[in-house]
């Protein structure tokens, strides 16, 4: 006894967690629907109010004509040592109920509060539990009576809606039947039985119970029915007597009623035979026994069924991330891993396998050479500047042979025009990079339960950026720079040989025509003289262009991608390897709601833990 008993509270104790978890068995398989449970049925004033209530030694269910039971109203009896007897609501926890007749008030007015006080039903459990030294462990299913018609007040539908509710009820494979039919009403018109032999044919979960017995007619007795003639199910049946309705009114209570049940088989001469196995004490025995063996061939299901609630949650853990450790070495370490994954993405992004790399190719391929392209190196070099900037660099003294200060100032003044464009690539791959922080920063899984951590990495590549920026625009302005600092004299050589040599094979084939401009005409020899600096200038200028277009790009990946590639997060290591404790915690404050959902799947987990454990401890004993 002392095993089932163990046993059954066991059970008792997860189909509470079940319902504190909502989980009142809806979609699929759930631990609710793994769990043996027993449901009363029978037509209305069959009598099952008082088998429920002599089952339990308490007088505590709602009493009315009509249909009283509206939601279905599951009972879980705990067998305690010692002390008074009382029940808690699940919907009431903290309220303990010592006077039964303010848990009937309570279950009528926790019907009404969601049925209104029409005559509708619900079929949204109330969950009530008993604690008494003279109840077995046992959970009990009363569900409302099966009617035949409706009465003033309800809809039509409601004999049909009644007969639904039961039947979801009954159908489950785990439900045991209690099928209570009065025994002064042909038992082959029983609402119960009728329902019991539709959803559980073979009888093998259904219980017979006999009501009633002692108001058949005189003369006729239910032996048929009690000895399983009448209709066969594989457990017995079990006859009761309950109080009638004038002993109720004469408060007659559940402890004479029960003497009064004894001494009625013992000395009737129709059942006497049958004694030891009537009333509602041998019923709740004979109940808690069958549950004790259904329940041990479910326990390896339902050990399964915990797993796999706990793996899932495990799972679910997983993929929102375990709780973080609070000693700051571990801190560090996970600080670092994050850092480590961001870093990890940041580099796809560049080297390809994420986009975006792409871009900073773009740069140079286009925005960089249409950016040197539309620089004014004709207005630069027309006729006219050229002839001022020539004079301006003569002074009083105009040249002799080629004007050499001239040249250089005409080349140092385009190239400072390589500036811009040197600086505009600069600034666009560090754009470039600052979008594929943020990217890869969002793209982070593991970075989405720490946004504060996320704002950090963010701002410290950022601050980093800046740097790799600063260099990037510095070398660039140096590469401009220097291109100015010296010419390249060959180029110029090989320029005077050129025309030269152009000349003189001109001269030689139309000496008039192609001979400088003749001696009066002095403004178009002057013309043709500019002209020619101009176009040497800008033929030198297009030779620098190309260098430049060359390298810029090197310096600005040297300095900015590669840099931003090996050392993005360098300054922000060091940064807090520095870092107070408290100072690491906070950089791992999480997203509340996510912290709530942990806190919530812990709770869950430690649940079914518990359950395990303890289904495993009973299960071998
Ligand atoms: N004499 C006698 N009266 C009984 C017996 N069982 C039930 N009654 C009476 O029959 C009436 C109906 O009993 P209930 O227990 O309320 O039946 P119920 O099936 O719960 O009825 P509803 O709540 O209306 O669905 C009450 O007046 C009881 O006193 C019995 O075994 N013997």
């Amino acid at each position: 006894m002392a095993t089932m008993e163990s046993l059954i509270s066991l059970i008792n104790k997860i189909q509470r967690a079940c319902t504190v978890l909502g989980d009142h068995g809806g979609e699929g398989m759930s631990l609710w629907e793994a769990l043996p449970s027993v449901a009363v049925v029978g037509g209305q004033s069959s009598g099952k109010s008082s088998v429920l209530e002599s089952v339990v030694g308490r007088d505590f269910l709602p009493r009315g004509s009509g249909i009283v039971t509206r939601r279905p109203l599951v009972l879980q009896l705990h067998k305690i040592e010692r002390g008074t007897d009382y029940a808690e609501f699940l919907h009431a926890p903290r309220k303990k109920f010592t006077d039964f007749a303010a848990v009937r008030k309570e279950i009528q007015d926790e019907t009404d509060r969601i049925t209104g006080k029409s005559k509708q039903i619900s079929n949204i459990p109330i969950q009530l539990s008993i604690y008494s030294p003279n109840v077995v462990d046992l959970t009990l299913i009363d569900l409302p009576g099966l009617t035949k018609v409706a009465v003033e007040g309800q809809p039509e539908t409601i004999v049909e809606d009644i007969e639904n509710m039961v039947r979801s009820y009954v159908e489950k494979p785990n439900c045991i039947i209690l099928a209570i039919s009065p025994a002064n009403q042909d038992i082959a018109t029983s609402d119960a039985i009728k329902l019991a032999r539709e959803v559980d044919p073979t009888g093998e979960r259904t219980f017979g119970v006999l009501t009633k017995l002692d108001l058949m007619d005189k003369g006729t007795n239910a032996q048929d029915v009690l000895e399983g003639r009448s209709y066969r199910l594989q457990h017995p049946w079990v006859g009761i007597v309950n109080r009638s309705q004038a002993e109720i009114n004469k408060n007659i209570d559940m402890i004479s009623a029960r003497r009064k049940e004894r001494e009625y088989f013992e000395t009737s001469p129709d059942y006497g035979h049958l004694a030891s196995k009537m009333g509602s004490e041998y019923l709740a025995q004979l109940l808690s026994k069958h549950l004790e063996t259904v329940i041990r061939q479910r326990i390896p299901s339902i050990i399964a069924l915990i797993n796999k609630n706990i793996d899932e949650l495990n799972a679910e853990l997983d993929r929102i991330g375990r709780p973080i450790a609070v000693d700051s070495g571990a801190q560090l370490y996970t600080i670092l891993e994050m850092c480590r994954a961001f870093e990890r993405v940041f580099k796809e992004h560049l080297d390809g396998g994420r986009p975006g790399g792409d871009r900073i190719y773009g740069v140079f391929d286009h925005q960089l050479p249409a950016a040197l392209k539309k620089l004014p190196f004709d207005r630069h070099l027309s006729t006219k500047n050229v002839q001022k900037v020539v004079s301006e660099a003569d002074g009083y003294q105009p040249h002799l042979i080629a004007p050499e200060q001239g040249y250089r100032r005409l080349i140092d003044g385009s190239i400072s025009f390589f500036r811009g464009p040197a600086e505009a690539s600069v600034d666009a791959v560090h754009f470039v990079l600052k979008e594929l922080v943020r990217k890869s920063i969002a793209e982070t899984e593991e970075l989405k339960r720490f946004p504060t951590l996320s704002a950090d990495i963010a701002a410290a590549a950022t601050e980093a950026l800046e740097k790799f920026r600063e260099d990037g625009r510095k070398t660039v302005l140096r590469l401009v720079d220097m291109e100015s600092s010296y010419l390249t004299v060959e180029f110029f050589r090989k320029l005077h040989a050129e025309s030269d040599r152009i000349m003189d094979r001109n001269l030689e084939k139309n000496p008039e025509k192609n001979a400088p401009p003749p001696g009066p005409n002095m403004d178009r020899y002057a013309d043709y003289h500019f002209r020619k600096i101009g176009s040497n200038v800008s033929a030198y200028i297009g030779m620098v262009c190309d260098t430049l277009k060359n390298s810029i790009p090197k310096a600005v990946v040297y300095c900015q991608v590669l840099s931003a590639k090996r050392s993005l997060l360098n300054p922000f290591y060091a940064h807090i390897g520095r870092q107070e404790k408290e100072r690491l915690g906070a950089m791992l404050d999480e997203d509340p709601q996510l912290m709530e959902r942990r806190t919530m799947i812990a709770k869950r987990l430690e649940l079914y833990k518990s359950a395990r454990d303890e289904i495993d401890a009973v299960a071998w004993k």
